[in-house]
């Protein structure tokens, strides 16, 4: 079953083109991964999604109907975490909770149990009686989560859900990310993180400017990347290095320099890497090692983009 099928979709700001005729499916039961650099399209794509933004183009279907013939049943069965907060600061943890689930209907005890439910479920409920301008910025993105699950959508967006919040909290959201799947409920997950996605995520997109360029399980995106390899050097310094000198060389598709290591990926079928050598020792740097690494993700985003997930 099709939690979520996009046909054609394209949303224009003016001359702009944020959205280009996008095509997408997610199966029910997935956490579904949508990676994209700053301004890829990947908010204006999940604003469409939650009807909180006209389409200029295209079809967007939840459980196989059409979210604006059935927009009633396409909000309940969607629920949003949003990139910025929403949730009130001088209305308690359970009062959040309850306001925003009685949006979508709720009333009475049913009201009060998923309320409680929800707030069990990211660990807030000896909070529910305080105040979220007391909260840490974890807690804070905790309760956004339970605000945007009580109702049980069957699909739950989350938009960069672990943005600037300390690492426990960060992984108490992953893990009741993977707890609501198992649950029965899909997700998509947008993250800056690719380690994030990585780990949880049973099927990815990758989206630049406004298009998909790929699409699938982590295993088959690095399956496109066979013909490249990422080797690591350690140098004593790379104050003399410039990288755009070692991009030149044939072969090399990308260079990235992060303190006294260099990274480089190359393509399989052209041996560049003597090349690389050499070019270090012209400049004088030192090599200290030199390491072969297993295409990620990110090398993945990067050989597809040309560029790096976070700039
Ligand atoms: N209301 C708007 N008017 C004009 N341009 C817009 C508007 N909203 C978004 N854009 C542009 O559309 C493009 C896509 O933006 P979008 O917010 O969807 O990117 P994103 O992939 O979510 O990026 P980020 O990771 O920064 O959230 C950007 O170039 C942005 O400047």
């Amino acid at each position: 079953m099709k939690v979520l099928e996009i046909r054609n979709l394209t949303k224009r700001f003016d001359d702009f083109i944020a959205v280009d005729n996008l095509s997408l499916a997610i199966e029910e039961g997935e956490i579904f991964g949508f990676l994209g650099a700053n301004g890829a399209g990947k908010s204006t794509t999940i604003n469409m999604i939650a009807s909180l933004l006209h389409s200029t183009k295209g079809e967007i279907e939840i459980l196989g109907k059409n979210i604006t013939r059935y927009s009633t049943f396409a909000k309940n069965n969607i629920g949003i975490v949003p990139q910025e907060l929403a949730i009130y600061e001088d209305m308690t943890a359970d009062e959040n909770v309850s306001f925003f689930a009685g949006l979508y209907g709720l009333r009475g005890a049913q009201l009060k149990k998923r309320t409680d439910e929800a707030l069990e479920f990211v660990g807030l409920k000896d909070k529910a009686k305080s105040f979220p301008k007391n909260f840490s910025g974890g807690m804070k993105r905790r309760l956004n989560i339970a605000c945007a699950i009580a109702h049980r959508p069957r699909l739950l967006i989350m938009d960069e859900p672990t943005v600037g919040i300390d690492p426990q909290s960060r992984s108490y959201i992953l893990e009741s990310v993977k707890k609501l799947n198992k649950l029965g409920c899909t997700i998509i997950y947008t993250s800056h993180y690719m380690e994030e996605v990585e780990e949880i995520c049973s099927s990815i997109a990758i989206i630049d400017h406004g298009k998909i360029i790929a699409e699938g399980t982590k295993e088959q995106l690095k399956s496109i990347i066979t013909n490249t390899k990422d080797i690591w050097i350690e140098v004593t310094s790379t104050e003399a290095l410039k990288a755009e000198k070692i991009k030149e060389i044939n072969g090399v598709n990308t260079v990235e320099v992060e303190e006294n290591l260099i990274k480089i990926n190359f393509n399989a079928e052209v041996n560049s890497l003597n090349k690389v050598i050499q070019k270090l020792m012209e400049n004088d740097i030192e090599i200290r090692s030199l390491d072969a690494h297993e295409p990620n993700l990110e090398t993945v985003f990067l050989t597809l983009t040309g560029r790096n997930l976070r700039d």
